[in-house]
Parts: C-alpha cells; sequence; structure tokens
C-alpha cells in the first residue's frame, strides 16, 4: 500500500515531547511512537534525525520526519535546510515535512520539495493559508498541512483555540491529500476535522506533551 493509502482515514500522532523537557530524548520518542501504534496511530509525526532514527527499527507505519531549528535571521522553523531533509532521508522518514510559508528563509520552498522528491520521499508542506497551500501545489508537495495556520500572524493561537477547520476545506479542494493539524486535542475535533475533508488528521500536543496535559487538568483543581 503507498504511504498516502497507509495514512489514509488515520491519525498520525505527533510525537514532539515539550523541547528540552525530561521526555525530549530519542528512546523516549521510539517508545510513545510504539505506544501511539498500538493504539491505532496510522503513522507518526517526529522532530529531528537523531529521534527518527531511534524510532525507525521500531514501528513499520510511515514516519513524517522534520527538524525544526531557530534561526537568527529567518522566522522559519520547520526544516529549513537541504543537510535537514538529508539527514531525515538517511534516517529513515517516508515524508519530509517543511515549513510551506513564503517568509524569508534560507532556502525556497520549491528547492526543498525538489529535494525531498529526488530523495524518494514525499514533500508535505506545511501551510499557514490556502496562498502557501497554492504554491505548494505547483511545486510538488503532496501532502498539505493546516500545520502553520493561527502562527504566522500576530497574535500566534494558543493550544486552547480552535482548529482552522475553514483551512482543511480549502486545502482539500486542491485535490491533494490533506492532513488537518493543529490544536487538534479532542475526539470531537478530530472527528470535525474529518467532517470537513481531511484526509488524516494528526495529533500532537494532547498526546504527546504531558506538561501541558497535566497544566489543563490541574488548572481545574483549587490548588492548581
Ligand atoms: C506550529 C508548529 O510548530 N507545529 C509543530 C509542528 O510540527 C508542532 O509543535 C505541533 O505540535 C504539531 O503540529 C501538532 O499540533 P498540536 O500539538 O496542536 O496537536
Amino acid at each position: 500500500m503507498s504511504i498516502l493509502d497507509q495514512m489514509r482515514g488515520g491519525i498520525v500522532v505527533s510525537c514532539q515531547p515539550v523541547d528540552h523537557g525530561p521526555m525530549d530524548q530519542p528512546h523516549i520518542v521510539a517508545a510513545m511512537a510504539q505506544a501511539a501504534v498500538a493504539g491505532g496511530a496510522k503513522a507518526v509525526r517526529i522532530e529531528g534525525a537523531d529521534k527518527v532514527w531511534a524510532t525507525r527499527p521500531h514501528i513499520s507505519v510511515p514516519i513524517i520526519g522534520i527538524v525544526k531549528r531557530d534561526l537568527p535571521d529567518s522566522d522559519v522553523r520547520i526544516t529549513p535546510y537541504l543537510e535537514d531533509v538529508e539527514a531525515l532521508a538517511d534516517a529513515g522518514a517516508d515524508v519530509i515535512a517543511y515549513d510551506g510559508t513564503n517568509r524569508p528563509r534560507p532556502l525556497s520552498t520549491s528547492e526543498l520539495a525538489v529535494a525531498i522528491t529526488a530523495l524518494g520521499k514525499l514533500p508535505m508542506a506545511d501551510c499557514s493559508s490556502l496562498v502557501d497551500a497554492e504554491r505548494a501545489v505547483t511545486e510538488g508537495a503532496q501532502i498539505l498541512g493546516s500545520t502553520l495556520s493561527g502562527y504566522v500572524d500576530a497574535p500566534t493561537a494558543t493550544d486552547e483555540d480552535m482548529p482552522d477547520y475553514f483551512m482543511v476545506r480549502q486545502l482539500k479542494q486542491l485535490g491533494l491529500f490533506t492532513m488537518a493539524e493543529g490544536r487538534y486535542s479532542s475526539p470531537d475535533r478530530v472527528r470535525e476535522g474529518f467532517v470537513h475533508g481531511a484526509d488524516a488528521v494528526t495529533v500532537g500536543t494532547a498526546l504527546t506533551r504531558l506538561e501541558i496535559m497535566t497544566s489543563w487538568f490541574c488548572a481545574e483543581a483549587p490548588n492548581g
């Protein structure tokens, strides 16, 4: 079955612990990914080539790989460099996602999509808008994600905000595999994502950022 068909109609679990937190370690991410698959995830999304390496031997479902960087002169964070693409491909990612915005950046979205395709991997554009997605289609992306909706213009979205269902509808109309991603923090939201046309829904924080999930529950306790 193709990578897209393996993911279609299913949940992708983004196994990205809180940066520099106690769970932000390759062997823990590998364990999270295995647990996600045991729970029914049809794919996982993993940050860092080292964590993709650590996970690949343990699961057979598709891995969406990204590298996140803090660049001094660009707001782009997700997979900005060719070396990131190459490292993720070597580590065994099946899909490589990249920031699909047109913000100033070291390498263009078009160059990234071409490089990912040349390595035999599927390019996924993490988009912030319909405009990003339309450009991604012309550049050869195979998956359009609503990942960056709400995170490009100030004020940025918080985990409590609703997902951008409207954007999912817009992406789906472009005819490519559509990934609903960003703030799908409950089963109800996931159901709604599919109602709006998603081919798959990615869930991150609500499943794999234990510090944040804990804080949601603590907020309801009298002593915080
Ligand atoms: C905006 C950005 O950098 N998003 C990142 C992309 O990889 C991750 O931090 C998110 O956790 C992921 O997209 C899943 O979303 P949520 O955690 O809301 O379920």
